[in-house]
């Protein structure tokens, strides 16, 4: 039987789902012998089978086996399900861990539980860092943005490490030790509650882009292609792009028309919005962002709403030809806006809404457009 490695790791990794499998490989890229343990021994084995040879890692199928192979003071960073999934694997590595070891928490914790984890985790000499960490599977593995709680001790101990695995902007890394009690996690929550809204903005472009603008998905993909080239570069609309250009294998049709477009969450969005309504600070675009979801989520509430929708106008005819076509099809001449406008600001007795609403949304699908043309 081969020898169980002893002190020999930099730092550890708990939970090897995807994001702890992307941060442990980032963390081996940059130099960090790493060890890593998941609950189900499969995940750290299909780590080691497909990426063992990136860098140094110590796979563990046993918590005693992890906690023994990290060099003290002991550093584990925790990406496991927040919430229950959390506490238990906290419990598991403070019976073991000896006074100054640190305990990071990197998955979306809600921050009133990361202040009381690292109020009890203080009573036992323990290092309690709850750290937001943001970027989904890719941030992870090719440079986080890191947003660290803790103590200063802690601080100086990780500052090294989560500075070589963050993303860089303007050549900073992208982490910053953001303060105790559960700031880091404070942090990492708003900012959620801020991609929420830039997501449900997202949703609403696409929406009215298709609806009344009457692209295509492949003609959806080019405008968020050009529009990610301009001032709303960003990972959010650079991964929008791409996945309206998925394909379905069996039809050949774009996936997202295939998908049931059902939306969960899993805490933070909401928590943003019970916070800012505490504080009376008003986040109503994340508000309403929360509540989009929450409609998406219950299908039953969904077709209630959908019922209300039927004077929507229905999406107009698929272009034909390119964006720019379809951009001049849909902006009236001159003249008839001025009449169109006249005719919305103060309708008639013969006027009813349908022609006036119409001409309103024509002219919403050309300012998508021409925006879309960076003009
Ligand atoms: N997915 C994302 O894009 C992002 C996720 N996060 C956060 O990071 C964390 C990890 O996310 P993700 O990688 O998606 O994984 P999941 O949130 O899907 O969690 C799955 C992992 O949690 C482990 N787990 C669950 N319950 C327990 C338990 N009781 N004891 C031990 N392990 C447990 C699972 O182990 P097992 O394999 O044995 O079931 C598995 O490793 C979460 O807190 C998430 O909110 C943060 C930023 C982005
Ligand atoms: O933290 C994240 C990104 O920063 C994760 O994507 C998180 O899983 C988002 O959760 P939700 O499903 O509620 O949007």
């Amino acid at each position: 039987m081969s020898e169980k490695p002893v002190g020999v790791a930099d730092i550890g990794v708990v939970g090897m789902a995807v994001m702890g499998s992307n941060l442990a490989r980032n963390l081996a890229h940059h130099g960090n012998t790493t060890a890593v343990y998941n609950r189900t021994d499969a995940k750290t084995d299909e780590l080691i089978r497909d990426h063992g040879s990136e860098g140094e890692f110590v796979p563990s199928h046993d918590i005693d086996d992890f906690v023994a192979s990290l060099k003290k003071p002991r550093v584990a960073i925790i990406m496991v399900q927040a919430g229950k999934g959390t506490d238990a694997v906290i419990e598991q590595l403070a019976d073991r861990f000896e006074p100054g070891d640190i305990i990071v928490d990197g998955g979306n914790a809600n921050f009133h539980d990361t202040i009381r984890r690292e109020h009890d985790l203080r009573e036992r000499n323990l290092n309690f860092a709850g750290t937001g960490i943001s970027g989904g599977e890719e941030g992870a593995l090719n440079g986080p943005s890191i947003m660290p709680g803790g103590s200063d001790e802690a601080w100086d101990r990780l500052k090294p490490i989560l500075e070589s695995i963050a993303a860089e902007a303007e050549g900073e890394p992208c982490v910053t030790h953001i303060g105790t009690d559960g700031a880091g996690h404070f942090v990492k929550m708003v900012h959620n509650g801020i991609e929420y809204a830039d997501m449900q903005l997202i949703a609403e472009a696409y929406d009215l882009l298709r609806r009344v603008g009457g692209h295509d998905t492949a003609g959806l993909a080019d405008v968020f292609d050009e529009w990610n080239q301009g001032d709303l570069e960003s990972y959010l609309i650079e991964i929008t792009a791409e996945v309206l250009r998925q394909q379905d294998a069996e039809t050949g049709k774009p996936l997202v028309d295939l998908i049931l477009d059902q939306a969960g969450s899993k805490g933070t969005g909401v928590w943003t919005v019970q916070n800012a309504v505490g504080l009376g600070i008003p986040v109503s675009g994340i508000g309403e962002a929360v509540f989009a979801r929450a409609v998406s989520s219950k299908p039953k509430q969904r077709e209630a709403v959908q019922a209300l929708e039927k004077g929507r106008p229905e999406p107009v005819a698929k272009p034909t030809g390119s964006r720019t076509t379809c951009a001049q099809r849909s902006t009236p001449p001159r003249s008839s806006r001025t009449r169109r406008a006249s005719t919305s600001s103060s309708p008639g007795p013969s006027s009813t809404a349908g022609p006036s609403t119409r001409a309103r949304s024509r002219r919403s699908g050309a300012r998508a457009a021409s925006s879309a043309r960076g003009s």
